[in-house]
């Protein structure tokens, strides 16, 4: 399946000269979204992930039915002061200024195999600091998939010791 077709660019959104991937139109297509989830289902095998991790909002999206699938546990990285328990926390940059991400203590076990989730790979900052936390927690970051990757932004030069799986590339 060429899963592009079901990709929708909105150019100038949410800012000028921003080209932005919208993925709910593979989301809301059951066989497209099924075979995005399978993709990584598959890529999750092969890198043998005993747990996926997802930052919110679009990360638990991609996330999820593949931790279902596979019937692994889902771990969630999410923004400050949303996670009840004791957190650990990694700042990382965004365009302008920074941005925090939090994960629960316990999340991730010590020695656990760990597969990141997220819809897209733009500067990497956000899977970055994502791979800061599961280190932090003891966990082996195994690989990390993504439906779609923006070469031109080189994201992967940020984590360019985790393989990385990309089903779309622009
Ligand atoms: O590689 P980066 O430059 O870090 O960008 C990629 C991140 O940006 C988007 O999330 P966003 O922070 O917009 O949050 P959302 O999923 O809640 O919309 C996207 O879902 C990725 O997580
Ligand atoms: N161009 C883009 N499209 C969708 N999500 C994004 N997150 C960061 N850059 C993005």
């Amino acid at each position: 399946m060429d899963l592009k077709q079901y990709v929708t660019t909105v150019e100038n959104w949410p800012k000028e000269g921003i080209s932005f991937k919208d993925i709910t139109t593979i989301m809301d297509n059951g066989p497209a979204y099924k075979y995005a989830t399978d993709q990584i289902v598959e890529y999750a095998k092969e890198v043998g992930a005993e747990i996926i991790v997802g930052p919110e909002a679009r990360g638990f999206i991609i996330g999820c039915p593949v931790a279902y699938a596979l019937e692994i546990g889902f771990a969630p990285v999410r923004k400050p002061g949303k996670l009840p328990r004791e957190v650990i926390s990694a700042d990382y940059g965004l365009e302008y200024g920074t941005d925090t991400l939090t994960m629960h203590k316990d999340a991730v076990k010590p020695g656990q195999k760990v597969l990141i989730c997220d819809d897209l790979l733009a500067t990497g900052g956000t899977v970055e600091a994502t791979v800061r936390l599961i280190e932090q927690l003891g966990g082996e970051v195994v690989g990390a998939a993504f439906l779609i990757e923006l070469e031109e932004l080189k994201g992967r030069q940020k984590i360019s010791q985790v393989p990385i799986k990309a089903l779309i590339k622009y």
